[in-house]
């Protein structure tokens, strides 16, 4: 069997990034498959030839896909925001966000014991050591506090805050007498509360994206790379709506658009009785027990919702 890593093998083939493992890499496989992108990923490899396209998905550390995907070594990436941020102005730069995926949503934060009452903010730790994955980050956001504090100090005794890297399992860093506060990512917070630690700041909101090369490469499919994306964005699209109709009064009209615009507009279709209309309009799944309260209040009825499958935008 040739190797998928020769080159020859992914000549031609437009290359999509993916997590390897992780937190992100259960979501991608079902956005993949919602968006019929057919592989299968042998044990071990890290590159997957597409049954369906002229394309093939590169497993990758969340970490590296930003640089992959900036670089034009890879068409299309999926990884967290943070991650973006962490690989720095040079990268960053050369990276463009396609769409927000709604997923691997989490945040950066500062945390410290909370049995130590002498932190309660991050400028209480500046002078002090802090561990964190997320060096680069934690290095910007504690330089300006270490100014900011310095100055204040009237630039007696200048301070620098200690940034340690660790590569994983950062909770444990205060316990161990590693670190006085860590910087990590926290969504439920149950790591965080689990090891007697709470947030007294953040430094960013994070999820995952869908990103590509600011600079395509010469050698990419474009239209490859539009069909996926825009098979991507109807598969989260169709996870974050419904469609919803209702009739409605002509007198009642203006009114019930306001409460579903829908994406671009709502659909109005003419009923048998000129003076009532059907309408349908994609809703936020979030905002619909409110849009249908609102409909009922204008005057709406026989207000359904159906759940969409797939869509494209
Ligand atoms: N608790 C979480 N909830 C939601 N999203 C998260 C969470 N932890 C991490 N993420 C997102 O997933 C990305 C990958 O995180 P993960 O912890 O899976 O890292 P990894 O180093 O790739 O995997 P592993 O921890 O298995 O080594 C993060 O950059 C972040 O965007
Ligand atoms: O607020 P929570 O819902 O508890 O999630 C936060 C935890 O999730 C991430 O780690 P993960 O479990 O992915 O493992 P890792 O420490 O090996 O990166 C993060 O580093 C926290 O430890």
């Amino acid at each position: 069997m040739s190797h998928l890593f020769n080159k020859d093998a992914l000549q031609g083939r437009m290359l999509f990034a993916i997590p390897k493992k992780g937190r992100l890499y259960d979501k991608c496989v079902e956005l993949l498959s919602g968006a019929d992108i057919q592989f299968r990923r042998q044990n071990r490899l890290d590159v997957a030839l597409v049954h369906n396209h002229p394309m093939a998905l590169v497993f990758l550390p969340a970490a590296d896909i930003p640089r992959f995907v900036g670089e034009g070594n890879v068409d299309l990436g999926i990884t967290g925001q943070d991650m973006v941020a962490e690989a720095g102005e040079d990268v960053s730069r050369l990276v463009a966000e396609e769409l927000e995926l709604g997923f691997g949503k989490c945040s950066l934060q500062v945390q410290v014991p909370e049995a130590d009452a002498s932190l309660k903010e991050p400028k209480d730790l500046v002078g002090r050591k802090v561990a964190t994955s997320f060096d680069k980050l934690a290095q910007e956001y504690f330089a300006q506090l270490d100014e900011q504090v310095n100055a204040a100090n009237g630039g007696k005794e200048p301070k620098k805050t200690q940034i340690e890297y660790v590569g994983g399992s950062v909770e444990a860093a205060c316990a161990l007498g590693v670190a006085d506060g860590i910087v990590d990512l926290v969504e439920s917070g149950e790591t965080m509360r689990a090891c007697g630690l709470h947030a007294i700041g953040t430094l960013l909101a994070s999820q995952a994206v869908l990103i590509r090369p600011v600079t395509p490469h010469a050698r990419s499919n474009q239209s490859l790379i539009r069909l996926i994306t825009s098979r991507i964005k109807g598969v989260i699209a169709a996870s974050q709506y419904v469609l919803c109709q209702y009739n409605i009064h002509q007198n009642d009209l203006q009114e019930a658009i306001k409460v579903t615009p829908g994406r671009r507009a709502a659909t109005v279709t003419p009923l048998g009785d000129k003076e009532w209309s059907a309408i349908s309009a994609m809703v936020k799944k979030g905002d619909v027990a409110t849009v249908m309260d609102r409909l009922g209040e204008v005057g709406a009825t026989d207000i359904f919702t159906l759940a969409l499958d797939n869509c494209r935008t």
